[in-house]
């Protein structure tokens, strides 16, 4: 569509190719400060950003539902540049950073892990460290603050990676020893490893970055050999098993670059997301009590009516939880820019991307937009325009994993405990809207980050 057809989308962005004049001012700060704004000033739902500057190219951002799909669906005309990806390449190639045959290898080792056993692996394990959490951290205590909820969510997000991706159970109290052989703890492992992705790498020099990414590796070397020498092999479903024994068994050969270069990017795709958009989660439920009322009534009847903790099989009677979980990745969408190329004949370094905040917010699939209404997601709501996993042959392929995990902490949390905002009296006098602007904060980045969310969780 993007290239000849001649429907209506095509032409509204082949409208926008004209030049239009530099919008270099008007992208800074990341896709989701504008959320719609430019597609409104443009007139359409693509609009084309020309760069000058260091080379020129130019960049079409898309908010229409209809171009996107044609997008997404057509791969091999629309691949993804993946030069844009190198930073995520540093351990090896990988599923997320690669195109063409390398990346349908990936795919294929990768897909049976994300199996449904491991989709029960990633609830019943994080019901363990929610509990591990109330009873060791909270000390299921009457009230429990946080400066930033981050600090909690993160941890979560790390040690079900930890035990779903790699096998290995992390708990709150342990794992403070350095094991012998090893320069950090494994917790301390998966989470520099992520954060040098891109903070710690603009700070540290060279040098300090190959060290700490050896100390790292022998985790990483260290687990793929204990795996592969295990005389007995155990039912294991985390993530990391189902990759090895898929490349161990398979017709596909994997090298040991693109071996680590893969573990880590589940390792990296598979918490930053989650842990952000449960934080972000809880700043908005403790904004809009009434909403929180609302979660807490189905959670608690379906809870009453199963008289049991629930499994992964019970996984679907949470409506309300889904609803809230997809309202806050329509408004919050981790990742706001979904790059791809084209591969016809245009000028010179033209990129496509989806927009995500752009089609989020669009005024023609969604109505009152800014406002946080999860029960929009309920009934009937339209597909095509709500991408946060993206769409086609390259989505998401841990969605099902955030969702087991995403459901299993709120179902944990919200029959516990009801959030609010923490009291600070240095903001003691702020309307809500302030309120709402200061706790919703967020800080584009490799996904987009939560700055600070106070919260007190008081017990039910
Ligand atoms: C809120 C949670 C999550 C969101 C919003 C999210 C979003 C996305 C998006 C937008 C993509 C496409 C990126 C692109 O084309 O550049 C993607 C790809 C991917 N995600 Fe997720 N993700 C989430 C959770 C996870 C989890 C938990 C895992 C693993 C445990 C995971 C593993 C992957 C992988 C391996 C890919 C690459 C797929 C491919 O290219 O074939 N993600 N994700």
């Amino acid at each position: 569509m993007l290239s000849s057809a001649s429907s209506s989308s095509a032409r509204s962005v082949l409208g926008v190719f004209l030049p239009r004049i530099p919008r270099i001012t008007g992208q800074r700060g990341g896709l989701l400060n504008h959320k719609y704004q430019l597609f409104v000033e443009s007139g359409w739902d693509a609009y084309s950003v020309v760069w000058a500057w260091p080379r020129s190219s130019v960049f079409f951002q898309l908010a229409d539902p209809a171009t996107i799909k044609e997008v997404t669906t057509h791969r091999a005309r629309f691949p993804k540049p993946v030069d844009q990806y190198r930073i995520l390449t540093s351990f090896g190639p990988n599923i997320i950073a690669s195109e063409g045959e390398d990346w349908k290898r990936y795919r294929k080792i990768a897909a049976p892990a994300f199996s449904e056993k491991n989709n029960k692996l990633v609830w019943d394990e994080t019901v363990l460290i929610m509990n591990d959490m109330f009873d060791n951290v909270w000390k299921n205590a009457p009230e429990f603050s946080v400066d930033h909820a981050l600090d909690f969510t993160l941890p979560i997000a790390l040690f079900v990676i930890g035990v779903a991706g790699f096998g290995r159970r992390i708990s709150w109290m342990d794992d403070l020893a350095i094991p012998e052989g090893h320069k950090m703890t494994f917790k301390d492992a998966l989470h520099t490893v992520s954060r040098n992705v891109i903070g710690v790498r603009l700070v540290f020099p060279d040098w300090a970055m190959r060290i700490t990414k050896r100390w790292r590796k022998r985790y990483m070397d260290e687990m793929v050999r204990s795996r592969r020498v295990a005389e007995k092999k155990e039912e294991r479903y985390d993530l990391f098993s189902g990759f090895l024994d898929a490349a161990d068994e398979g017709d596909e050969k994997l090298s040991d670059r693109e071996l680590n270069g893969n573990i880590f990017i589940f390792l990296l795709a598979g918490h930053e997301t989650t842990a952000h958009t449960l934080c972000f989660c809880f700043a908005y439920l403790a904004l809009y009590p009434d909403e929180q009322e609302r979660l807490y009534q189905q959670i608690s009847s379906v809870m009453k009516e199963l008289g049991r903790i629930p499994t992964y099989d019970d996984m679907s009677l949470f409506t309300y939880s889904m609803a809230v979980f997809n309202e806050t990745l329509r408004m919050v969408p981790p990742v706001s820019g979904i790059a791809k190329k084209r591969t016809i004949p245009v000028p010179k370094g033209t990129r496509v991307a989806i927009h995500t905040p752009g089609l989020h917010y669009n005024p023609r699939y969604w109505e009152d937009p800014h406002s946080f209404k999860p029960s929009r997601f309920l009934g009937d709501w339209p597909r095509d325009a709500f991408l946060p996993f993206s769409q086609g042959a390259r989505a998401c392929i841990g969605r099902r994993f955030f969702e087991a995990e995403g459901i299993a902490v709120m179902t944990m949390l919200i029959s516990r405990y009801k959030i609010e905002i923490k009291d600070e009296p240095e903001f003691a006098a702020e309307t809500f809207e302030e309120r709402k602007t200061r706790v919703l904060a967020f800080k584009p980045g490799l996904t987009t980050m939560p700055v600070r969310v106070p919260l007190t969780f008081k017990r039910r």
